[in-house]
């Protein structure tokens, strides 16, 4: 797919890649796996443990080439560990995968990255230590060629280094960093840094782009201008495949959603439905024990509640005491609001 770094789109707008991105998955089942026109990433029978615990056991998915592919799934859902054996972070047990047609299992990060297959990932205490710029700089490993290679002819090797810092300038301007390409990146506000994160990742012109939560920690001001910037990605010809947590962006950024729990993928289909989809509903009110209740349950949780805190009076002043002057005057009173509100404020708060 041609990766067109000139294009971009006013927000809110139905470009062509929109609409084609859309199209290519109408009609599609919602069934976990199923099968994608023009898959750029096929994935099969992945599984990653640690001891017990099977983190991640995919056993086939497809992310559509050009499309903003949304991954989410209730916590520990085995979302980011997916993400690291995909890009050659870490080493599934088992599984294969493949990248516009070329094996990737076992390839090493770095390689990943230059077949064109990148994931970003959060500022680390050392990257907080260099500057936006060096930042930038560092992204564009794994482009050139072998240390003696450079070593051997000099002005080739400056050559890519002007052509880097090219590239990294220019990257800084659009994301408007520019300004901030000397500063400590860990002097950036939250938003700044996703904004960094991203633009480092395009260091080295990929075609697959997959963002680690890009919402994370994000100032409302920068929210939309960070939507804009994914939404780009994909005019520019690119495919994005990203993890989040935030529904908003999920509904407003993505053309397909693919949902994860306990390490596999247990649903697919578009935003505008994804959520309603029995399958994820009952993932997410398996995963949260603090998931809506329904009326009749916070009902019985709050009587629940009243019957104890009588009974607790009653011991606390004695048999004689009657169970409704003691919540007036007792260590009781305390308590019992303190259980009603905390009872009442989780039912409503769900
Ligand atoms: N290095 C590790 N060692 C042991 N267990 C791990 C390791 N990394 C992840 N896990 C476990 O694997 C499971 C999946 O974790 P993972 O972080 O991939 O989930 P996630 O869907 O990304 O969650 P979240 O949305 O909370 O970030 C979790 O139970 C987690 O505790």
């Amino acid at each position: 797919m041609h990766v067109d770094e000139a294009a971009s789109a006013p927000a809110g707008a139905v470009t062509d890649r929109k609409a084609a991105a859309r199209a290519a998955f109408a009609g599609l089942a919602t069934e976990p796996g199923v099968a994608k026109p023009d898959p750029i990433l096929v994935v099969d029978n992945v599984v990653r443990r640690f001891g017990g615990l099977t983190a991640v056991n995919v056993e086939h998915v497809e992310i559509q080439r050009g499309s903003i592919t949304a991954l989410i799934g209730p916590n520990g859902a085995g979302k980011t560990t997916f993400f690291n054996q995909l890009t050659g972070f870490d080493t599934a047990d088992s599984g294969e995968w493949t990248f516009n047609g070329r094996k990737m299992n076992g390839v090493p990060a770095h390689k990943v990255a230059r077949y064109g297959m990148v994931r970003t990932f959060q500022l680390t205490k050392a990257l907080s230590k260099l500057t936006v710029l060096e930042n930038m700089r560092l992204g564009a490993q794994g482009q050139r060629g072998e240390n003696f290679l450079r070593a051997l002819f000099p002005r080739l090797w400056r050559a890519q280094e002007d052509e880097i810092t090219e590239r990294a300038e220019e990257l800084l301007e659009r994301f408007k960093l520019a300004a901030k390409r000397s500063d400590f990146a860990g002097s950036l506000s939250g938003g700044q840094r996703k904004l960094l994160e991203m633009a480092r990742a395009l260091m080295v012109k990929p075609e697959l782009v997959m963002l680690d939560e890009p919402m994370a920690g994000v100032n409302p001001a920068l929210t939309q201008s960070l939507l804009g910037h994914v939404k780009d990605l994909r005019e520019q010809g690119m495919t994005v495949l990203f993890v989040e947590h935030d529904m908003d962006m999920v509904r407003d950024i993505s053309d397909w959603v693919i949902v994860m729990a306990q390490g596999a993928v247990i649903a697919e289909g578009p935003p505008e439905t994804i959520m309603s989809d029995p399958r994820v509903v009952d993932a997410y009110l398996g995963a949260h024990h603090d998931a809506p209740l329904s009326d009749a349950e916070a009902e019985r949780q709050l009587a629940e509640a009243e019957a104890e805190l009588e009974l607790e009076a009653a011991e606390t002043h004695g048999e004689a005491v009657p169970v409704n002057t003691a919540t007036t005057a007792g260590p009781g009173e305390a308590a019992g609001d303190g259980a009603k509100a905390g009872g009442r404020k989780e039912a409503g708060d769900a």
